[in-house]
């Protein structure tokens, strides 16, 4: 960053700069504002005014350390309070909103479909979230993605179900529903049990996110990265230096697959010892293709201004350098062409602007 920007200089203009969010867990993304003001629902689907789900009952998230474990226990809390289709609708709106006034421009976010309370079936669920994505859209200047996750605590037979949501939805709408995601607790199951589901997803047109596993795990790492998805999560234990190997730090190099990095993510779950330890600053050296990203912004308390002036501080990031970071995101993003073409034109048309009224 430019010696005279100082740090509020910096957050200002990280907020302002168009920006691509690439890896948000939907459920991992409601906010304490989000959670304190999640409406009741009448019988008849509305929402009755002025009867919000009590503060105490709202997980109340605080920007401090948890461990892996931790982070989990939070997924289930937050699912708790995801009781009903209106419920689920309403929060996804109040996403993406969130990331709207963040200025982010483009968002692919991912969830694991689930029939769970009074939402009868993971069809209902995946309609609640694309209902929601086309609303927003109609609202707010923002390309929103979806993708299919599936959580790796899942048996094998729903990893299939899982990925026979993904094609049918993606068939319905190929604009919204892009993609698949392998994620959860690193410690439960196996990857290789869900390749069958992936390949198949693939080989439909769907494009594959994996979350590399968050704890020293070499051979599921190497195997993950043989697979040769589109990207992957967080990348941490792959350097030798930090909890990896010289081959797996190879085998990411070569492969030249883009990384999500998750910078507070991987530092408050503790899977990275402190942000000057992070491994973006090997993959900046190496020329490891990266994208910033926030994971779960409700439960890390972050945004994606956040996460860039992160990146900006630690690896000493110019203007020009977050200008390009931002078109590279473009390009490791799961859009169509149109849509990389007209992102591309409004991250350049910004940037130039910023630049001609900085000559006046
Ligand atoms: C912190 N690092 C992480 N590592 C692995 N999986 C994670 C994660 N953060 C979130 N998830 C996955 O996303 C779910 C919440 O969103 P959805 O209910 O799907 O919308 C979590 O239950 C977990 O499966
Ligand atoms: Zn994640």
């Amino acid at each position: 960053m430019t010696t005279e920007m100082c740090f509020q200089d910096i957050e200002k203009f990280c907020k302002s700069m168009p920006k691509l969010e690439l890896h948000a867990h939907l459920n991992g993304c409601i906010s304490n504002g989000i959670l304190e003001r999640v409406p009741v629902f009448d019988r008849s689907g509305k929402n009755a005014e002025d009867n919000w789900i009590s503060h105490e009952n709202a997980v109340v998230q605080e920007k401090k350390t948890l461990d892996l474990a931790e982070c989990f226990r939070t997924f289930a809390k937050i699912h708790e309070v995801i009781r009903t289709p209106e419920i689920l609708h309403w929060v996804t709106t109040q996403v993406i909103e969130e990331f709207w006034s963040d200025n982010v421009i483009y968002l692919e976010l991912r969830t694991t479909p689930k029939k769970i309370h009074n939402i009868p079936s993971k069809d209902v669920y995946m309609e609640k979230v694309v209902d929601a994505i086309i609303e927003c859209q109609k609202k707010f200047p923002i390309v929103v993605k979806l993708l299919v996750s599936i959580d790796r605590k899942l048996s094998v037979l729903e990893g299939e179900e899982n990925a026979t949501l993904a094609i049918k939805w993606s068939k319905k709408f190929p604009n919204i529903v892009v993609g698949m995601d392998l994620s959860g607790d690193p410690s439960k199951g196996v990857f290789e049990s869900f390749v069958p589901s992936l390949v198949r997803a693939r080989d439909s047109g769907l494009k594959l996110t994996l979350h590399l596993p968050e704890v020293a795990n070499a051979l599921e790492a190497e195997q993950m990265l043989d697979f040769r998805p589109h990207r992957v999560g967080h990348a941490v234990n792959i350097h030798p230096d930090l909890g990896g190997t010289q081959k797996l730090w190879e085998i990411l190099l070569t492969s030249r697959i883009p990384v999500e990095v998750c910078l507070s993510s991987n530092v408050l779950s503790k899977c990275v010892s402190s942000i000057d330890e992070h491994h973006i600053k090997y993959m900046q050296d190496s020329g490891i293709p990266f994208v910033i990203c926030t994971d779960d912004s409700g439960v890390f308390c972050t945004t994606l201004t956040n996460e860039y002036q992160l990146a900006a501080n630690t690896l000493l990031l110019s203007q020009d350098e977050l200008k390009v970071l931002t078109l590279k995101s473009i390009d490791y993003s799961f859009g169509s062409p149109e849509d990389k073409d007209m992102l591309t034109a409004m991250v350049r048309g910004w940037w130039e602007n910023r630049n001609q009224e900085e000559l006046l």
